[in-house]
């Protein structure tokens, strides 16, 4: 498994092999030793979920206060744009996003870390998102930004379809800098 660096510092895209055969494949979800040489505790996952999306669903953006949580995050089938953005207060790319595909056929994997929104938009008929967060279930820290946030300009590619009613009523980008005093 080979791990990217990003343009957001510790942001990270693990980038795993995946073994093409006349069955299927098979491809490396998670590996302890490269997890460790990249900085990431392979101790600290609490939780492993999933989530299953139709095409053109948006799911974000979402984030934890207090401490924040670091996640990795795959796409276990079909494909999606995933999006990231910097929200810790100091960082030189504050409000700066990144979005990658994830998909079925790469496997590729990102880490993200403590402090940083995420959200994605599902580019296929429908696309399972795995994820291993190190941190437990806490709605009362969640943190949201509207996927639409004019600030942000986040470009979601396909046409919108749904979305959740917390993320419909998520605030702005400006409402979250005045709360994180960035
Ligand atoms: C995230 C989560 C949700 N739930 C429940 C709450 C709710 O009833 C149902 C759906 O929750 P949500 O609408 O928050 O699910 P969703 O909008 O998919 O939330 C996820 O979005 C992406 C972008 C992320 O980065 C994830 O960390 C998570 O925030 O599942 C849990 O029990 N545990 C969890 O860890």
């Amino acid at each position: 498994m080979r791990v990217e660096r990003t343009r957001l510092d510790g942001l990270l895209v693990l980038v795993p092999e995946v073994h093409a055969d006349e069955r299927g494949f098979f491809s490396r979800t998670f590996d302890d030793r490269t997890a460790a040489e990249a900085g990431i505790d392979p101790r600290s996952f609490v939780q492993d979920s999933q989530s299953r999306s139709r095409q053109g669903v948006v799911r974000g953006l979402h984030g934890r206060g207090g401490t924040g949580e670091a996640k990795l995050v795959r796409c276990a089938r079909g494909a999606v744009l995933d999006v990231v953005v910097d929200a810790r207060p100091g960082s030189p790319t504050f409000g700066h996003w990144v979005s990658h595909r994830l998909d079925d056929v790469e496997m590729r994997h990102l880490f993200i870390p403590a402090g940083f929104l995420h959200g994605h938009q599902t580019l296929t008929a429908e696309a399972d998102v795995c994820y291993r967060i190190d941190a437990e279930h806490a709605p009362e820290d969640d943190l949201a930004v509207h996927h639409l946030d004019p600030e942000l300009a986040v470009v979601w590619p396909e046409p919108i379809t749904v979305v959740s009613e917390r993320d419909r009523a998520a605030g702005s980008w400006a409402h979250l800098v005045s709360r994180l005093g960035g």
